[in-house]
């Protein structure tokens, strides 16, 4: 018997990707079989897997969670869902590629191993002069997969692509999703309803490229593409579930049925926030003259610090500018803080 159908025959019994993934976590040897009810499973490589059901299918949907290892509510969900179609309790009417983005991360529990992925997409794991690492191979090698998925999907279809994480900090909107840049196209309403179908009413639109992996299937293959953010950083285990059920119930209706009807779309149903300004580390003495326990979406009068990089003071400059993703830890050159204000919605919407 070879490796690989030992690997096949235990992950076609329990169904368990997540652990087999985690036991081999930079490289798995590719393989596929066929499920009972006809869905082909296709395992690119460790955290990559890949099911096309038999029937027709108009969906090309990729769910990615682990793109940071210790965000560890997506990856139950998502652990979930892969346990239920591969033991043929879920029957899908839609092509899904899952990933997990880092199994090593996963295993250390932290963010990332050497550097954060999130920061590695569109082309920027590979630089002149910056020496290859693991997560730089894995980002290249993940574009490489969602390529290939989308392109075997065809043209015609619809992409879309939620890329699945928990934020470090509580959240005054506990659970809300980035609407990566689209270089003026409109804005979906149709995704706006799914997402708040999935329990987010809270959207942070983009207004400028980004090094993240929705920014890249959006830019580079048109999908639908978000970075949604549910809850707060949690080991294993501690994750109250419940706060995901209408998530997990959203995901459940995308794959498997031909066709979901969204709740009518209402712009008062949302919380919309434009990105202000994106406020980089560039000095080792970096800080935050609020504590740790601020959360984000905090506003902030006009006037007041918000961060300081050296000799550079970083003051609100509009009433009420709030604070996302403040991290004072990030590498030189990278995002410390986002800050947003309320958007009203203008007629760039369809
Ligand atoms: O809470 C935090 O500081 C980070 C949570 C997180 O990982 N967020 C993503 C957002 C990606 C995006 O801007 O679309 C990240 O920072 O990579
Ligand atoms: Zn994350």
């Amino acid at each position: 018997m070879t490796a690989n159908s030992e690997y096949l025959n235990e992950l076609q019994q329990q169904g368990d990707f997540l652990t087999l993934s985690r036991n081999n976590e930079w490289h798995l040897a590719p393989s596929a079989f066929t499920l009972s009810n006809g869905t082909t499973v296709t395992i690119h490589d460790t955290g990559v897997i890949e099911f096309q059901p038999k029937c027709a299918t108009t969906i090309d949907v990729v769910l990615s969670s682990a793109i940071h290892g210790n965000e560890t509510a997506p990856i139950e969900i998502c652990d979930e869902l892969i346990k239920r179609i591969i033991l043929g309790d879920l029957q899908l009417a839609q092509r899904v590629l899952f990933i997990f983005g880092n199994p090593q991360s996963i295993n250390i529990d932290k963010r990332f191993v050497e550097e954060n992925l999130n920061r590695l997409f569109n082309g920027h794991h590979t630089v002149e002069g910056v020496k290859m690492n693991n997560e730089r191979t894995r980002a290249a090698k993940l574009e490489q997969y969602v390529s290939d998925f989308y392109q075997r999907g065809g043209q015609q279809r619809e992409r879309c692509h939620y890329d699945l994480h928990t934020a470090i900090r509580g959240s005054k909107n506990d659970k809300f999703a980035v609407y990566p840049f689209l270089h003026g196209k409109p804005w979906k309403k149709s995704q706006l309803q799914f997402l708040l179908s999935c329990g987010v009413n809270t959207v942070l639109m983009m207004k400028s490229p980004a090094t993240t992996f929705s920014y890249y299937s959006s830019f580079v293959h048109g999908a639908d593409s978000f970075t949604v953010e549910l809850g707060q950083v949690k080991p294993f285990g501690e994750n109250d579930m419940s706060r995901f059920a209408k998530t997990k119930a959203t995901l459940i209706a995308l794959i498997s049925q031909k066709e979901v009807i969204y709740k009518e779309f209402d712009a008062s149903d949302f919380e919309l926030f434009a990105v202000h300004r994106s406020i980089n580390r560039t000095e080792h003495d970096f800080s935050f003259p609020f504590s740790d326990d601020a959360e984000n979406f905090t506003g902030f009068s006009k006037g007041d610090l918000l961060a300081t990089d050296g000799q550079t003071c970083y003051y609100a400059d509009v009433e009420g500018e709030a604070i996302i993703f403040p991290n004072a830890d990030v590498a030189l050159g990278q995002r410390a803080l986002l800050t947003v204000i309320p958007l009203q919605l203008t007629d760039n919407i369809i």
